[in-house]
């Protein structure tokens, strides 16, 4: 048996594309374009990478990119100061403040300060609280985008066993909620679940967010299953280059799977859509305009 391909980085692209025509209508009611700001502190070669990814695709989407670039040893004041500038300006509707934050910064501390209607990455306490309370808010954008992505091969999640495992505060429990409220039966397990292997072969929908190489094993799966590899992992390949994998063994879960996202080209490219969605999303709240349809 061979799985299908869940193509992340086309459902990606689709949807940039229903964004990008949702932006024009709101950019006339503004009078001005959708804004994301995005703060990057130190020079981590990839979120460099990443953020220029993300300033690229949000202008192609129509709206204004603002890259604020920090020092390093930037002190925790003169971050917490940008934050409060950019919740006061009106031209900025999301404000993502890449993470991890350099040694000596305290993220907690930082992240509570941003607006929570600004809040694209969906980490303040307000937005947690609101999935948590099935309420309206912004809903973090791996998980989001993962859960997309499974219901693109499975449009009814009703009754499905759902195993997640890893219990991130940006991944892994947001991901199990979102995932709950679609009538899924969800386990969440972690490092310390024990008969990780059998957990997973419960499930109909598993979705793998642990940071680990290659961890699930194509014996872990059940046959059938729906795989969501949220890992995106830089190792290094048997001739030395660098490549990604994701945290389940691709080419062990293919033989078994009914579908998989691959790693690169999966949740990935999801994540960043679903940040612009989410842009959109505030710059529309705030505005007092209704929520954009079919995005
Ligand atoms: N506050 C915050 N929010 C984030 O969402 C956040 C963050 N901090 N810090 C860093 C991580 C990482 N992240 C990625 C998103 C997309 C790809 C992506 O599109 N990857 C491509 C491959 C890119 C490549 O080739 O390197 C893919 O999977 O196909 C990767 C990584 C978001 N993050
Ligand atoms: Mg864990």
């Amino acid at each position: 048996m061979t799985a299908a391909l869940i193509d992340g980085k086309a459902i990606a692209k689709d949807l940039r594309e229903r964004i990008s025509g949702a932006v024009g209508p709101l950019e006339a009611a503004l009078g001005r374009k959708p804004g994301l700001a995005v703060v990057l502190v130190g020079e981590d070669p990839a979120s460099q990478v990443y953020v220029r990814n993300k300033a690229k695709l949000t202008r192609a989407v129509g709206m204004e990119s603002f890259e604020h670039r920090l020092a390093a040893d930037t002190p925790q004041a003169e971050v917490e100061a940008l934050i409060r500038q950019l919740n006061e300006d009106e031209t900025v509707d999301g404000i993502l403040l890449q993470l991890p934050l350099p040694d000596g910064l305290d993220a907690n501390a930082a992240i509570a300060l941003i607006d929570p209607e600004k809040d694209v990455d969906g980490l303040t306490e307000v937005n947690a609280g609101r999935i948590v309370l099935g309420k309206q808010g912004l809903v973090p954008c791996t998980p989001q985008g993962s859960v997309i992505l499974a219901k693109s091969h499975l449009p009814d999640l009703s009754g499905l066993n759902a195993v997640v495992i890893g219990r991130s505060i940006l991944v892994g429990k947001p991901l199990a909620l979102l995932l709950q409220s679609e009538n899924a039966t969800v386990t969440m397990a972690h490092s310390r679940t024990k008969d990780l292997a059998e957990v997973c072969r419960s499930a109909d929908i598993l979705c793998a967010a642990v940071g680990r190489p290659e961890m699930v094993r194509g014996d872990w799966i059940k046959p059938g299953a729906t795989i969501i590899d949220v890992g995106i992992n830089r190792i290094e390949a048997e001739d030395g280059t660098a490549k990604l994998v994701g945290d389940v063994a691709f080419d062990e879960a293919k033989e078994v799977a009914g579908a998989i996202t691959p790693v690169p080209g999966g949740v990935g490219p999801m994540t960043i859509a679903c940040l612009l969605r989410n842009t959109l999303l505030a710059a529309a709240r705030r505005a007092g305009q209704p929520d954009p349809q079919g995005v």
